[in-house]
């Protein structure tokens, strides 16, 4: 068997869409990411949570490529991800959302997610005579901005959205390229709890039939969110289960959820 038709079969045998093996990452002596597992299928939608500091950031660093790991594991679909490069993974069908700040404020709202949409095919930066050319490319990125509601606001530049419209349109550009595997950090940090449930809603329509991974310290978000939930602790995942069973763990709630949930009621 080739190779090509080894990973190929990998590929279409897998059935998880994203898996951690035994992940671990140091910087320095200090070891961050300790062992950690994790097997996402396909389609499931998944909170990592943990208390601060416990590698929450640091997982979506190596899942995403910014960093790579010391030893371990991480699949993509059954074919190894590790260590590649951010643009080989998200070739790959993994997608992370970029942070509002990467938007192209100059632009438009339909030409941020045009530039979204052709650099998922391979075009860079020139091109743009060809632009209105280019059919296929501009009505997938006119039912983008139906997708993410914000087809009556595609003439206004980027620099002119409100904060959750800018976040909105972040999510835009990270699913342009079709990617089947989507990370989103924190998607409704900074926004009113009106703007966060609506946001919730749009994020499901968006990533429906997708593997959505989010990391979340908003417990709202997460019980609103998530088919199961992922506890990182000092760099292990101790628990991987529904929000019943987890909120139901007492391993989790004296790591972490307890106190979480009690200032979360405190709060209301
Ligand atoms: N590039 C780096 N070099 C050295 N140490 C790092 C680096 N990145 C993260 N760390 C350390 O790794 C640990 C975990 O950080 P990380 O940001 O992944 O945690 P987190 O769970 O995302 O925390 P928070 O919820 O506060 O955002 C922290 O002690 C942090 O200082």
């Amino acid at each position: 068997m080739t190779q090509h038709a080894a990973s190929t079969a990998a590929v279409d045998s897998a059935p998880y869409a994203l898996e951690l093996l035994d992940l671990r990452k140091s910087f320095g002596k200090t070891e961050i990411i300790r062992g950690a597992q994790l097997q996402v299928k396909a389609g499931e939608r998944v909170a990592i949570i943990g208390p601060n500091g416990a590698g929450k950031s640091t997982l979506f660093n190596l899942i995403s490529g910014r960093f790579a790991p010391s030893s371990g594991e991480i699949r993509l679909h059954g074919a190894r991800i590790d260590g590649h490069k951010p643009y080989e993974i998200n070739r790959r069908g993994l997608a992370r959302s970029f942070q509002v700040s990467n938007l192209f404020t100059r632009l438009s709202v339909f030409e941020n997610i045009r530039c979204a949409v052709l650099w998922s095919l391979g075009y860079r930066y020139a091109f743009w005579k060809f632009l209105a050319e280019l059919n296929d490319v501009n009505e997938r990125a006119e039912q983008i901005l139906e997708m993410i509601k914000l087809d009556r606001r595609r003439e206004v530049l980027a620099s002119n959205l409100t904060y959750a419209e800018a976040r909105a349109l972040e999510i835009g550009i990270t699913i342009a390229g079709g990617s089947s595997v989507i990370l989103l950090d924190e998607p409704t940090a900074g926004m009113s709890k009106s703007e966060t449930k609506r946001f919730i809603q749009l994020i499901r329509e968006v990533t429906q039939g997708k593997t959505l991974l989010t990391v979340e310290h908003d417990m709202g978000v997460v019980f609103g969110l998530a088919d199961k939930i992922a506890v990182l602790v000092y760099g292990e995942v101790i628990a991987f289960d529904t929000p019943d069973a987890v909120r139901a763990d007492a391993r989790v709630q004296e790591a972490y959820l307890g106190s979480v949930l009690a200032e979360a009621e405190m709060a209301v």
